[in-house]
Parts: C-alpha cells; structure tokens; sequence
C-alpha cells in the first residue's frame, strides 16, 4: 500500500464515520430524552474527520501544526466515545482527568516535535494517552454495558487498545527518529491506521444499536407495567396466568391467584386527597412485590385492585400466603405513617376443569366479594 493509498483510505472512512456522527447528532431528537450520550458519539466522529484533515495537510503545512492538531483532536475524538458510552450507561464522565491528560500529551509532543525532535517518543505519548482513553471505555463498557451491541463496542476498543499498546511499545524497534506517520512500512503502522475509523464505525454502529434497544425495552416496559405503581399492569399479569394455565394442563404444576382489593379506599382519596390515595397504592404495590417469593408476581388489576400469581402452591399455602399480604398491608400505616389502610383478599387455586385461569379468578373475586361482605381486611377461599 502506498502512502497515497493509505491517506485516501483513511480519509474516505473518516469521512464516513464522520456522515453516521452527524446522522446520530441529526436524530438524536427523535429518541427519548432519558437516552443519553447520543450527542457525544455524534460529536465524536466529527473531531476525527477534523483530525484526519490536519493529517491530510502532511507535507503541506508545519509538521508540528499537524501533529498537535491531528493528535489532539483524535484524542478529543476518543474522549467524546468514552463521555457518550459513559453518559449513556449512567455514569456521567469527570472532564478534568480526560482533558489533563490529552493537554500532558500534547506538551509531551510538543516537547519532542520541537526541543528534542524524535518521532518515537511521540508516537510512545500518544499511543499510551489514546490506550488509557480506549481502555477506560473497555473497562466501563465490561462493568455497564449489557446485550449485544455493548458487547461489540466492547470488542471493538479492547482491539483498539491492544493495537494501541503494540504501535506505542513497538515504536523504538519500528521507527527512525525522522518517521512521519504515513511513511511507515510496518505491518502494525498499517493496521494502527486502518483499524481506528473501523473501530470509530463499530462504536457509532454500536450505539445506534444500543439506544433503539433501550427504546425497545423502555417501550415493552410501558406496555407491560402499571404507570403509577410499577407493578406488571392487568394485561400482563393475566398473560402470565394464562402461561400457568398451559404449565397446569401440560405438566400440572398448580396455582393460585389471589384478588386483593383495598377497603373503603374511597374514604382515603376523600379523606386524605388523591395524592394520599396514588402514594397508598404506590406502597401497597410494593409491599405485596417484597412479599412475594421470586417466582411469584404481583399485577394491578384496576383501580385500588391488585392480582397476585403464585405460580406453585396448594391452596393452605396459597392461604398463609394471603394471610401473610394481608398483614403486611394492614402494618403499613403503622411503619410510614400513611393513612391507615387494609385489604380484603380472595384466593383460589386452579383445579380440574378449569378451561382457562378465567375460571380461576372468577372464584377468587366470589372469594373476594365474601371477604367484603363478612367485614373487610380478611382473606377467603374460592
Ligand atoms: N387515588 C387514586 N384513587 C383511585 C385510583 N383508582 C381508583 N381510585 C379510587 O378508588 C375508589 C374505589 O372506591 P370503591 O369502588 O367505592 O371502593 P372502596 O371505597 O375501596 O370500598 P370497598 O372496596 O367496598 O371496601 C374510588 O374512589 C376511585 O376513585 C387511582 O389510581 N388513584
């Protein structure tokens, strides 16, 4: 590869990265604002085109100029992919201990472009400052960063960062005190060159991949779940007892639903306010949640209703169960100073016959309706 091909190359995959970057800035809108880190990774890959331009000005301009500008902005380019991931993962990036360093590196070139003009130690400094940033990204990427695109990232800057290494260690072996960056024949040159708009490519592929998965899960999470209480909506907790029903008629593994419906709720939103009454029903949902055994589900059933699925039970277990809710809510009150509160509870367990868990929570609201009508905060047997 001449040198002429490898300049062109770079360029043309610069300018690439540098399209997705400006797209990712471009849509960024388009995704929820808990998404974060989009506008770094879009930044990110602008910063790299920026640098590839100075590079591209080799033999035409001071050499110190393109090496200040074109290093400093690759590294301001890999910070910006470290601040989106880490943005993007939650873990908001401290700025002082990135800049400090890219700022050390540059002196650190300065130094050796201009007191004591050496091209190896320059590489050694640049190619340690751009490994410290991309294994800082490696490392948070292994620690946060879950699903597959993360997991591309990952392998992606853990790739950067060894070819890093390898250019910055091997330099004294590979180079002349006069090498200019284009001009070296090295095998790992080449691949230190032609690897950085790839992994640039990967990362912003990456990202993408990353934020529209986050905007799936946020959207089944909204379709699944109880907006006020966080607990599974009617939807899909009934989903679920239909996939018990299956297990029952295949394998006959039983269980039991129980209906839970607060008492005299009314008196607490006329009482105490309707902010009182959504706050009650916030904890109900998660005392019932931290009372259940791991398999076991809760779901809000309409207004001040919740179900409960237990997935494996016979009905005296599915009854201590209940027992144990019904306390729990009743106690409430005592522990947060809420209003006080307490629920009656109808519980019945899947028997045979039952062509669908229909059948089931039909018995567990006769069950329920018995509770009320002998008196409240107590638990029946469907
Ligand atoms: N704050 C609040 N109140 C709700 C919500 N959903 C339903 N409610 C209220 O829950 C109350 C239910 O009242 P009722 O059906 O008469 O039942 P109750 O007062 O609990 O009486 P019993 O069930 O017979 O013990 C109504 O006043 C609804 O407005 C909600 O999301 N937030």
């Amino acid at each position: 590869m001449t040198s002429l091909d490898l300049r062109s190359f770079n360029f043309l995959a610069a300018l690439q990265c540098a399209v997705m970057g400006a797209v990712l800035l471009g849509i960024r809108h388009n995704f929820p604002s808990n998404i974060r880190g989009l506008r770094y990774w879009g930044l990110a890959p602008l910063l790299g085109l920026g640098a590839t331009g100075f590079y591209a000005l080799l033999g035409y301009a001071p050499a110190l100029l393109v090496g200040l500008g074109g290093n400093g902005l690759l590294m301001a380019c890999s910070v910006a992919l470290l601040a989106g991931t880490r943005e993007f993962l939650g873990q908001p990036l401290r700025w002082w201990p990135w800049v400090s360093l890219v700022l050390v590196c540059l002196v650190g070139l300065f130094v050796f472009f201009v007191i004591w003009p050496d091209y190896r130690p320059r590489m050694l400094i640049f190619g340690l400052g751009m490994a410290a940033i991309c294994g800082a990204h490696t490392h948070v990427l292994a620690r946060h960063g879950h699903g597959f695109a993360a997991r591309l990232m990952l392998v992606a800057m853990a790739w950067q960062t060894l070819v890093l290494l390898a250019r910055a260690l091997s330099t004294y072996w590979v180079d002349a005190p006069d090498t200019q960056r284009f001009d070296a024949g090295s095998v790992i040159h080449m691949v230190f060159v032609a690897t950085f708009s790839f992994t640039i490519l990967t990362v912003l592929v990456s990202a993408q991949l990353m934020a529209s998965e986050r905007v799936r899960l946020e959207f089944e999470h909204l379709a699944s779940h109880d907006e006020l209480t966080g607990a599974l909506n009617r939807r899909a907790i009934l989903r679920l007892a239909e996939q018990a029903h299956v297990c029952w008629l295949n394998m006959g593994h039983a269980y039991a639903l129980l209906l839970l419906d607060l008492d005299h709720f009314k008196h607490i939103n006329d009482n105490h306010g309707h902010q009182a009454g959504d706050l009650t029903l916030v904890r109900v949902a998660s005392t019932l949640e931290q009372g259940l055994r791991p398999l076991d589900r809760v779901g809000r059933y309409g207004g001040e209703e919740f179900v409960v699925l237990l997935t494996t039970s016979d009905l005296a277990s599915a009854h201590r169960m209940a027992e144990r809710l019904r306390v729990r809510v009743e106690s409430l009150s005592a522990d947060t100073n809420a209003p006080a509160c307490t629920v009656s509870i109808g519980v019945a367990l899947v028997q045979a016959g039952d062509a669908s868990c229909d059948a089931v929570v039909g018995r567990a609201d006769r069950a329920l309706y018995q509770a009320k009508a002998a008196g409240r905060n107590q638990v029946s047997l469907g």
